[in-house]
């Protein structure tokens, strides 16, 4: 009961943030195209922070812009991305365009002196991701910020999920996500191959990122990669589905499996909630009372459920695997399962310093607050995503779409 009532107060107060009052010196920043997904990314969570305002937006359609502008309370309408960036009244640019767009945008702003908050995937393929995050005008001093929006790295329930592993020890993961047909319409921007669609480019990305966080390196090479299409008459260069495997310096396999149209048994509507597991190598536990000739061993394995938005719900179920065998034939006398539970909407007691946080703030609203202490120079929670992690992630995104046998999605003219 006082868990139902803390999840809608908690999912109440995410969706309705108190209003701060902005500091004198707040981001001011603008937003390029009208986008479905600024209002949960970054017009709500701007909401409570003192430091950002949303200052303008810029849309290819100046009354879609206007109209936006009127729902959101967004003071100033550009009549183009180039206007908004050129203002020098902007501080920083929040770009939610389709992946396609990312990088030639993302560039034109640092270009300008904006600081970029930009969407996941970062780019089209790691030759784009390379040629931006690597770009010389991050390398001057006081370089604008950019920062690839992965916001469910910068909840602190993820990173006490992190905290729990030890990764030169796990011998497999996992991380998957299923919806069913019909969320988005097979022309949507996420299944247009000019765009750099794919459902690994979208929901795929979560998983790809949860892998390479679970094991804390990056993969030695793709194993395997399962497309599924989009349907016939759709984009055939656009995978709806796919299944991936890797393999880990440590010897550790690793898979996804991301379906934008999950189906189940007589073509029912399968889903299968956002979810990630590693499991460990087996270690032998110390234990006196066993007679001799006899062993205790554990395999540890740690699930995150809803990596992805996890101020909704979440659980880290910690199962631990127990068995008593012989040492020498390995012949198991007795096994059980302890299984603990944990969640973590808000930051641990780090001793002095904690972390900024509330139970309602979500993922992004986390993320915006590590965006605005690097612009400002604060340590913050010491989340964050440099630009190498971003190449890394791109590439690991490119090596399954290789073994695949479907091209990467195409790079940018823009220079
Ligand atoms: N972090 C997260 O949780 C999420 C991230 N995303 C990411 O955000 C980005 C945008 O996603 P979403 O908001 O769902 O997308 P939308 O379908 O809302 O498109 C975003 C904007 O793209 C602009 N646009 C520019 N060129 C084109 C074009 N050729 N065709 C279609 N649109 C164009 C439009 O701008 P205009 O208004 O100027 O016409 C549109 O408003 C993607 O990169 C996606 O991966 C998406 C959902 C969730
Ligand atoms: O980033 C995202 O998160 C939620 C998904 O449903 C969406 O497609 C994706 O773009």
């Amino acid at each position: 009961m006082f868990e139902f009532i803390g999840f809608v107060r908690r999912n109440w107060t995410a969706f309705n943030p108190p209003q701060a009052a902005k500091a004198a010196d707040a981001l001011r920043i603008g937003l390029l195209g009208a986008s479905n997904i600024a209002p949960l990314a970054i017009i709500g969570p701007a909401k409570s922070h003192p430091e950002v305002i949303i200052a303008a937006i810029a849309a290819r359609d100046e009354n879609k812009a206007q109209a936006y502008a009127k729902k959101h309370s967004i003071p100033v309408v550009f009549k183009s991305y180039q206007e908004l960036i050129d203002d020098p009244s902007i501080d920083a640019v929040y770009i939610p365009l389709p992946n396609g767009l990312h990088y030639e945008w993302a560039l034109k702003s640092i270009k300008a002196g904006k600081h970029v908050l930009l969407e996941k995937p970062s780019t089209s393929n790691a030759d784009e991701a390379a040629s931006l995050f690597r770009h010389e005008l991050l390398k001057q001093p006081n370089a604008p910020v950019l920062l690839e929006a992965f916001h469910s790295r910068f909840h602190p329930a993820w990173q006490a999920f992190l905290s729990l592993l030890d990764p030169p020890n796990i011998t497999s993961a996992h991380a998957s996500m299923v919806l069913w047909d019909g969320t988005f319409p097979n022309d949507d921007i996420r299944f247009i191959y000019d765009l750099s669609g794919g459902t690994l480019m979208d929901l795929g990305t979560y998983m790809v990122l949860s892998l390479r966080q679970m094991l804390g390196t990056e993969p030695e090479e793709c194993l395997e990669a399962v497309p599924r299409l989009m349907p016939k008459g759709w984009d055939q260069k656009c995978d709806q589905a796919m299944k991936a495997k890797w393999r880990f310096p440590n010897g550790a396999i690793a898979d996804i499996e991301v379906d934008f149209a999950g189906k189940g048994a007589y073509g029912q509507p399968r889903i299968r909630f956002p979810r990630c597991s590693a499991t460990h190598r087996e270690v032998v536990v110390k234990d006196s009372s066993l007679p001799a000739g006899r062993e205790h061993v554990m395999v540890k394995t740690i699930t995150f459920w809803n990596q992805m938005l996890p101020t909704l719900w979440h659980r880290i179920d910690i199962l631990e695997a127990h068995t008593i065998r012989n040492i020498n034939d390995k012949k198991a006398i007795k096994t059980w399962t302890e299984k603990s539970y944990k969640k973590e909407y808000v930051w641990a007691d780090q001793g002095e310093s904690k972390p900024a946080g509330e139970e309602h703030w979500t993922t992004y609203r986390y993320q915006l607050e590590e965006f605005v202490n690097r612009i400002k120079g604060r340590e913050g929670s010491g989340c964050w995503m440099d630009g190498e992690d971003s190449v890394n992630q791109m590439a690991m995104i490119d090596s399954a779409y290789k073994k695949a046998g479907l091209p990467l999605r195409p790079t940018s003219l823009y220079k």
